[in-house]
């Protein structure tokens, strides 16, 4: 072999898999829908936490911010799966996991996301919400993804906090401190994450056994878990009432809730009766409507009785 071939660098990763970077593959990166449906709870959260609209720079630079780090969050998420990820058929075409993009670079693109991101939120928007963001982040890609995904199936359940506290960093972007009305809303969130993750993971089971993910359908079964998604649509039916009860929301709020609510909790029967992928399938896809839909009707009720 000639000294020339000997030193040749070895290829990037773009030049390794034969394919062209695009922007596209790091918009991907930041799991653009996920964030889309937090920044819309973020965006009512601070719709919610005063009567009129808040001002225009809070609502822009306060989203931009809280965007910012729960995307770069899902960066480092794609990082640190990057394993796991070519191991599962649902993720084996990312960016990271095909090698598209490097990790260094991946992090070098999380930490820059990241640092604009408490830049805006520190400048122009408060402390307490750039440090709850900062907090959610390390939630979501240390705790959640770094430890709690591989050591136990409760994972989704403990990690699920990180992506449930946008309503009250809206909240907190608006008025500077924590309240009960905007605890109520991460609460909402909080009970909603087992059954909108655990029903895909119950469409996904064998992949997650391949890849060594201890996720509840893998660690105890599909009938464990869909009782468990049933009780925890239960708990969510329930928690979604106190926004009424407390005061905070009105007539339009309930029905809206309780359509909503009943729905998921027939989605659940369903599951636990049937025990058919089609139907984990479908429950997940309802999970995001009802997540969408529920936030939205809080919203409109809001604006009726101010
Ligand atoms: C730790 C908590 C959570 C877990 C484990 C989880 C898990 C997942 C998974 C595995 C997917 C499938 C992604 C894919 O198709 O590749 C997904 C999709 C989705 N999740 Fe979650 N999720 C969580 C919290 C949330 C939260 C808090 C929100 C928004 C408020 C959210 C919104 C969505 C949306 C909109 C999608 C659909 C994305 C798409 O169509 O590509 N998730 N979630
Ligand atoms: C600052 C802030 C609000 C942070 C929140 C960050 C964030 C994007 C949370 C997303 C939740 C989510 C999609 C979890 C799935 O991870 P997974 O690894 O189980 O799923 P995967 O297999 O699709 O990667």
């Amino acid at each position: 072999m000639s000294e020339s071939v000997k030193t040749l660098p070895a290829p990037s990763p773009v030049e390794a898999t034969g394919q062209t970077l695009s922007w596209r593959d790091f918009l991907e990166l930041t799991k653009p829908r996920v964030v889309a449906l937090m920044i819309l709870t973020s965006v009512i959260g601070m719709l919610l936490a005063m009567p009129g609209v808040p001002d225009w720079t809070v609502l822009v630079l306060g989203n931009l911010g809280i965007a910012l780090l729960a995307g770069a969050a899902a960066v480092v998420n794609h990082v640190v799966d990057q394993k796991v990820d070519t191991v599962m058929a649902r993720t084996r075409k990312r960016p990271v996991a095909t090698g598209r993009i490097a990790p260094m670079d991946a992090l070098i693109f999380a930490a820059t996301l990241a640092a604009v991101g408490m830049l805006v939120l520190m400048l122009w928007i408060n402390h307490l919400t750039a440090w709850l963001t900062l907090a959610s982040l390390v939630g979501y890609a240390g705790v959640y993804t770094l430890f709690l995904k591989r050591a136990t199936p409760q994972n989704i359940v403990i990690g699920g906090l990180a992506g449930a506290m946008p309503p009250l960093l809206g909240w907190t972007a608006v008025t500077g401190q924590i309240e009960g009305h905007a605890l109520l809303l991460v609460l909402i969130i909080f009970a909603w994450t087992p059954p909108h993750f655990w029903a895909l993971a119950i469409h996904r089971k064998e992949e997650y056994a391949k890849a060594g993910i201890p996720m509840l359908p893998v660690t105890h079964g599909n009938s464990y878990t869909e009782l468990h998604i049933l009780l925890y649509t239960l708990m969510l039916l329930a928690v979604s009432l106190l926004p009424f009860v407390t005061g905070m929301s009105g007539g339009i709020y309930l029905i809206g809730a309780l359509i909503l609510g009943l729905r998921f909790v027939h989605y659940a029967i369903r599951l636990l009766k049937g025990d058919d992928r089609r139907v984990a399938l479908n429950t997940f896809k309802y999970s995001i409507t009802y997540l969408m839909t529920l936030f939205v009707v809080i919203l409109v009720d809001h604006f009726v009785f101010f």
